[in-house]
Formats: structure tokens, sequence, C-alpha cells
């Protein structure tokens, strides 16, 4: 079966100069849940951001569902397929309440409002945030920001999650939780994370980015 999403010799660097992927190969593959570790400064959120096409590699292919994305019109369809939820959840919630956020993505894709209010109700029960539906965004606690990213993420219905630090700012049994849903979940995703602990629970794969380049990790 064909990978989701297959990296081809990837070259990046920053305007700056700061040369980040030196050859990056990589593919997912439908089932994986696949750990992405590094030090900081390493390159990971940079390389999400490359699979959604918010950087253009200097060289190099991305392959994702079953086509090769070059331009910024071939990567449109990919974030809604493939759901980046940032590192900072203030990158992601712009709505004045919880619901609103959830229903832009959604309404934006054309949905009815009808199916939209089912999908905002399914997602805010399946994340545990039903209580939050009504509070203003900007005025969660960190976690709850971090939980509400995730719920406008996974409303779109996404086929791959592209998830970076999901467990900052999160209490113990929250985090527990995270690890049941994302262990039930059907769809494909990169972790990125500094913990360990939770990435051995929830993670089929583990891939290290050192020096630019992706080494696979023994299982
Ligand atoms: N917009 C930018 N312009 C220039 N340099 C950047 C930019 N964004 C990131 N960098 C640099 O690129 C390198 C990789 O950054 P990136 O955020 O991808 O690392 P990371 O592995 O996700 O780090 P962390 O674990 O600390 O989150 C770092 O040296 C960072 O300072």
């Amino acid at each position: 079966m064909a990978s989701l999403i297959s990296l081809r010799g990837l070259h990046f660097s920053y305007a700056s100069g700061l040369d980040v992927l030196k050859g990056v190969n990589f593919e997912l593959n439908a089932g994986d849940r696949v750990a992405l570790t590094g030090s900081n400064g390493a390159g990971k959120s940079t390389l999400l951001r490359l699979i959604n096409g918010l950087e253009t590699p200097d060289s190099g292919e991305i392959h994702a569902f079953g086509a090769v994305r070059q331009q910024e019109k071939d990567f449109r369809d990919v974030r809604v397929r493939a759901g980046l939820v940032f590192q900072d959840p203030d990158d992601q919630l712009f709505c004045p309440t919880v619901a609103e956020d959830l229903a832009f993505g959604p309404l934006n894709l054309g949905k009815s409002a009808e199916e939209v209010g089912e999908i905002v109700r399914r997602t805010l029960e399946l994340l545990r945030l039903e209580h939050l539906a009504d509070r203003i965004t900007h005025k969660l606690s960190g976690g709850q920001k971090r939980l509400v990213a995730l719920a406008t993420v996974m409303a779109l219905e996404p086929e791959v999650l592209l998830l970076d630090e999901p467990t900052n700012d999160l209490d113990r049994d929250t985090k527990q939780h995270l690890i049941s849903l994302l262990t039930e979940l059907p769809q494909a995703m990169i972790i990125v994370s500094h913990n360990h602990h939770f990435l051995n629970r929830v993670a089929t794969r583990q891939v290290e980015l050192s020096d630019g380049v992706l080494m696979e990790q023994a299982a």
C-alpha cells in the first residue's frame, strides 16, 4: 500500500542561511503513530510545517495522499487532510468562543450548519470539552487552549494528525486521557514531543532528527 506521506531527500534552510534539513527521507503509513524526537532546534517543527506546505523545501520531494506536492495550491487539501496542531495554541485559535473556533474550519469547507453543529458536539465530547463550548477562547488556561487547538483540527476530520508538543501544559489526568484518545484514533500521526513516557505509551515507531537527517530508532 502507498504511503500517506513520503519525504524524499528533503533539504531546507531558513533565509538566515541556517541549514535545518540535510536530506530527510521518511514514510508515514496507515496505522503509524510516529514519535518524532530530537534536541531543541533540531528542526522538528520545521519538518511538520514543510509537510503542510507552510515552508518550501530547497530540494527534495513531498508526496502526500498519492500526489507530489510542490506549489502552494497543491497543499490546500493537504492542510485539511493532514491536520497540524501548532506548538503554540495561540497560533491556532482566533474566534471569540470555543464552539465558534471548532465550527470555523468545517463551515469553511462548505458543510451545512446542521452538520457543523453535530461535528462540534461530537468533537467536544471526544475531547471531554463540552463544558468549555461557550467560553471565551483567549481566556482559557494554557492546557485548555492546547486541547481546544487539537479539537479545532479534529473537527476537520483529518486523515493524518501532525501534533507539535501536544502534552505541554497538560495535567496528569488530561495527559492520561490524551494517551487513551490518541491510541484509539484511527488516524496515522506524527507526534513531536520531549515527553518520553507519553511517547512510549502512544507511538508505534520512533524517528530521531539529528544533524538534519532522520534516523529510525529501534523499537
Ligand atoms: N522562521 C524562522 N526563521 C529563521 N530560523 C528559524 C525559524 N523558525 C525556526 N528557526 C530555527 O530553525 C531551527 C529549527 O527550529 P524548529 O523550531 O524546527 O526546531 P525544533 O526541533 O522544533 O525545536 P524545539 O524542540 O525547541 O521545539 C532552530 O535553530 C530555530 O531557531
